[in-house]
């Protein structure tokens, strides 16, 4: 089964051909050695020599006994430096905002957020250094050929699923000319790697993360519907794209009989994460296998390739009754997730609607036809009606990871259901988040937005974190059904996250890469690194909800609200 082929860890590739940025003795010895704040720091610098005579220099430093910390820093001092991008001019920032969206906010301190937040977006404009272009062997950088606004805090980088969001927002504000580099930007990685990695980064080359470019590209569009020509010569490339999904990504597996193709998180690689190596390498030492702990690493390659590392939503379902078990535990490509299929059916209806609209009725009518049996398959894997969502399949012991997490809903922002049904189903999330002690049973908001989950685990993904992109799940998910209760629970989901925002931001001048959802305008925590500031796609979303909501919106809403966990049904880890 495609199970096994999955779990043959014999061919495991490193996570790029370089033996100082993905795989070897140096790059273990100066991970290990712990002398970056985090690894990720070690891993984005640039060399100041060649790979080769780093290497060697490497090799006689070990020769000579002299790996102790001291050295190992006077070493990285002497071969490696900062590879910061360079800050850039977007080419569009002067058009400024758009009336229109500052008409539209009522309350004259959001006006000023939304000023505010329009002023971050020169802040996280950079450009990858030109000698990454002249010089690609000395840069961990993978060169892109304009501005782009990088995650935030030190996220360096394009990331792949972050840029959604901050697209989103851009074109709230109408920076066409912004997001049309940012897809350029992308479409040069597809050219170059036949897919678009995690991030521009060479230790990124074997991993994605949650393909959003078609709504990405369908958002310009929408915002540029003069630019035809530039859909038509990229339409091949949004096409390839999507393929390598297909290609690299299925997954084979039967449920009641029926077998079914689907699409899951997977990434194989029998190293450690490089941009995370003292993590992956320390617990995978605790495996008593090679085959075990190349298992791990594979787990913690894929868990990131699905943007939500780490989060208990990964882990294994033996510990699933008892507890939520450890990062040990992860078992991702042991099932199929909801959100990532919904956002394939999406692509595919858009690739369709392309095809079409240029003629191409072939490939029209091939994806139609891909769209609409994923469309099927999430009805009929994920739905489980009576809880009114959609869940994760287990297809190591078929069976539904029922747990609460936002990606829950998620076939709800993708249209990825039957929509000739939005109206009943609209209804059922709000029920399924009164029941999951999301919302009150009057529709009001339990916590400052949605949580990740409601285990309170030590992970970055996990209660009592908020993310931009699950509050874009859930309120715009909600929103677009119509139904009237759906669409007040989004207005109130809109309303405390925005609060939270805008507190955080008087208090802070930053905006936060996650929130606390129970404390008001407090940055999130857990996880492998440092919570950062910045940020890109929590800048985005502020933006699309003013776009959405503006004229309701006040900063004295939820005034005196406090999350309230008293009766709330946490899965506890039993084993504690
Ligand atoms: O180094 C740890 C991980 O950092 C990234 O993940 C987190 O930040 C990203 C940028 O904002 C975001 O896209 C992702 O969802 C976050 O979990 C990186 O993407 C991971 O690959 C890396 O392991």
């Amino acid at each position: 089964s495609t199970l096994k082929q999955v779990e043959n860890l014999q061919d495991c590739p490193a996570d790029c051909d370089s033996p100082i940025y993905c795989y070897g003795e140096l790059l273990k010895t100066i991970q290990l050695a712990e002398i970056h704040e985090h690894p990720m720091n070690f891993v984005d610098k640039k060399l100041l020599d060649t790979e080769e005579r780093i290497l060697e220099k490497f090799q006689k430093l070990k020769e000579e006994n002299k790996l102790d910390r001291d050295s190992l820093r006077a070493f990285v001092n002497e071969n490696f430096a900062e590879d910061n991008p360079k800050s850039c001019t977007l080419r569009d920032i002067e058009i400024g905002l758009k009336p229109k969206l500052l008409d539209r906010v009522a309350d004259p301190m959001y006006k000023q957020f939304v000023i505010d937040v329009q002023n971050i977006w020169p802040q996280l404009a950079v450009h990858v250094d030109e000698d990454a272009k002249d010089h690609p062997e000395r840069h961990s950088a993978i060169y892109l050929p304009n501005c782009f606004i990088k995650a935030g805090g030190f996220f360096k980088s394009q990331f792949y699923w972050d840029g959604y969001w901050s697209i989103k927002g851009l074109l709230v504000t109408g920076m066409t000319e912004t997001v049309k580099d940012m897809l350029m930007n992308y479409f040069h990685l597809i050219d170059l790697m036949g897919k678009i990695p995690n991030a521009n980064r060479k230790y990124f080359s074997q991993r994605s993360q949650p393909p959003f470019l078609p709504p990405m590209v369908k958002k310009y569009m929408d915002a540029r519907p003069d630019d035809v020509e530039f859909l038509q010569e990229n339409l091949f490339r949004i096409e390839k794209e999507f393929v390598w999904w297909m290609d690299n990504r299925a997954v084979k597996f039967t449920k009641d009989d029926k077998e079914y193709i689907m699409y899951q998180y997977r990434q194989k690689c029998c190293n450690p994460r490089p941009e995370g190596y003292v993590v992956d390498y320390h617990e995978g030492q605790k495996f008593a296998t090679d085959w075990q702990r190349n298992y791990f690493y594979m787990q913690t390659h894929s868990v990131a390739e699905s943007g939500l590392d780490f989060s208990t939503r990964q882990r294994r379902p033996d510990f699933y009754e008892k507890g939520y078990g450890t990062r040990m535990n992860l078992d991702i490509t042991g099932l199929v997730p909801v959100e990532l299929n919904s956002i394939l059916a999406m692509n595919a209806r858009l690739l369709s609607e392309w095809f079409e609209n240029f003629g191409n009725l072939e490939k029209a009518e091939k994806y139609r036809q891909i769209s609409i049996t994923l469309i099927q398959y999430i009805d009929e894997v994920f739905r489980i009606d009576f809880l009114g969502a959609w869940f994760d399949y287990d297809i190591r012991e078929n069976t539904h990871r029922t747990r609460f997490y936002p990606t829950n809903l998620a076939p709800l922002y993708m249209e990825a259901y039957d929509t000739s049904k939005a109206y009943d189903i609209g209804k059922s999330a709000v029920e399924y988040l009164k029941k999951s002690f999301i919302i009150n049973s009057d529709g009001s908001p339990k916590f400052f937005g949605v949580p990740t989950s409601m285990i309170k685990a030590p992970e970055q993904w996990d209660f009592s974190n908020g993310w931009a992109p699950m509050q874009s799940f859930v309120i715009e998910g909600l929103y677009k059904t119509g139904q009237e209760e759906a669409v007040m629970v989004a207005k109130e989901l809109a309303k405390v996250w925005m609060k939270t925002n805008w507190v955080g931001f008087q208090r802070e001048h930053e905006m936060f890469e996650k929130y606390d959802l129970v404390k008001i305008g407090e940055i999130g925590g857990g996880g492998t690194y440092k919570p950062q500031t910045g940020f890109g796609w929590s800048n985005g979303l502020v933006m699309v909800i003013f776009d959405l909501f503006g004229e309701i919106l006040h900063h004295t809403d939820y005034e005196d609200f406090k999350a309230d966990i008293t009766g709330v049904n946490f899965h506890e880890d039993v084993r504690k």
